[in-house]
């Protein structure tokens, strides 16, 4: 299994503190991963480290071969035309395939004439994705792309990053505060919390490897790994590492976004 990017003891210390601290994994090749955590927990930084933008306090982190990077706030000349932006993608580019881009742009539906800021949030989206993978990146990193979009546009760009993956076998990591724009698309997950990988792995794998338990709150709480657990009057509901369930409690194994929130809970309540 090639390591499209990989991580080890990566940190960023800032001058108010470590925005990121100890981070180390491993991004297979070809994989579409989920970069998920909560405001501040360090996922712009580690993906402006891993572009080489800032430079790491501690570790260090490899990618194997060519990376685009879009952030959130679309690096687009607003008083350019789509052609103009695509012709200063391709000076900015010694690896650059104008035929590629060119088609993506038109796919979208985006006339060539167009000044960029006559686009909607969508179109734009699209443009600034095209100039991205005009390079044609064996990673792409995505930085929220989809967080100013209305959920027909966020569907639709999401289909054309998708069609573009399958299509070329590039390894993606996105980063969303909307979990449902996930599931179902991400086989891999990477989540911080406080600057710090709280879980990381195959999704799949990760499912598997959890259960949602169950079960009247009177119950003894089971002998094995909760990572979250959250009553009401009757009723206990567990998030725990562990594939077999205690008898009394009805195990379910968790959707990713279940996972992800118990997980992202238990760290807010540990911080
Ligand atoms: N240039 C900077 N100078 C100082 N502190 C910074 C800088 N950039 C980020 N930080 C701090 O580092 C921490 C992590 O920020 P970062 O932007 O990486 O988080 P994030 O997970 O991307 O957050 P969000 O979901 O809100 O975009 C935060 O506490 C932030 O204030």
């Amino acid at each position: 299994m090639t390591t499209e990017l990989e991580a080890v003891d990566l940190g960023k210390r800032y001058r108010r503190g470590w925005a990121l601290r100890e981070c180390t994994f491993d991004l297979p090749e070809g994989r579409i991963a989920a970069l998920v955590g909560p405001n501040g927990a360090g996922k712009s930084t580690l993906m402006r480290l891993a572009v080489g933008l800032i430079e790491p306090t501690t570790g260090h982190v490899r990618t194997r071969d060519t990376v685009a990077f879009l952030s959130q706030d679309k690096p687009l000349y607003t008083g350019f035309t789509v052609a103009e932006m695509l012709r200063a993608g391709a000076s900015m580019n010694a690896k650059w395939d104008n035929e590629y881009a060119t088609r993506l742009v038109r796919e979208a539906d985006v006339p060539l004439e167009a000044k960029i800021r006559t686009l909607s949030g969508g179109q734009r989206t699209r443009v600034a994705l095209a100039i991205a993978l005009g390079r044609r990146p064996s990673l792409i990193l995505l930085d929220e792309p989809l967080a100013d979009l209305d959920p027909l546009a966020r569907t639709e760009v999401m289909q054309a990053l998708l069609g573009e993956v399958v299509d070329t076998g590039m390894t993606v990591l996105l980063s969303s505060h909307v979990l449902a724009d996930l599931e179902g698309v991400c086989d891999h997950l990477i989540l911080l919390a406080g600057g710090r990988v709280r879980l990381d792995g195959d999704v799949d794998d990760l499912l598997a490897e959890h259960r949602v338990l169950i079960g009247a709150r009177e119950l003894a709480t089971p002998n094995v790994s909760i990572v979250d657990s959250r009553t009401t009057e009757r009723q206990a509901t567990l998030l725990a590492r562990t594939r077999t369930a205690d008898a009394g409690w009805e195990p379910h194994q968790p959707t990713l976004e279940e996972l992800t929130l118990a997980y992202l809970r238990s760290a807010k309540e540990a911080a």
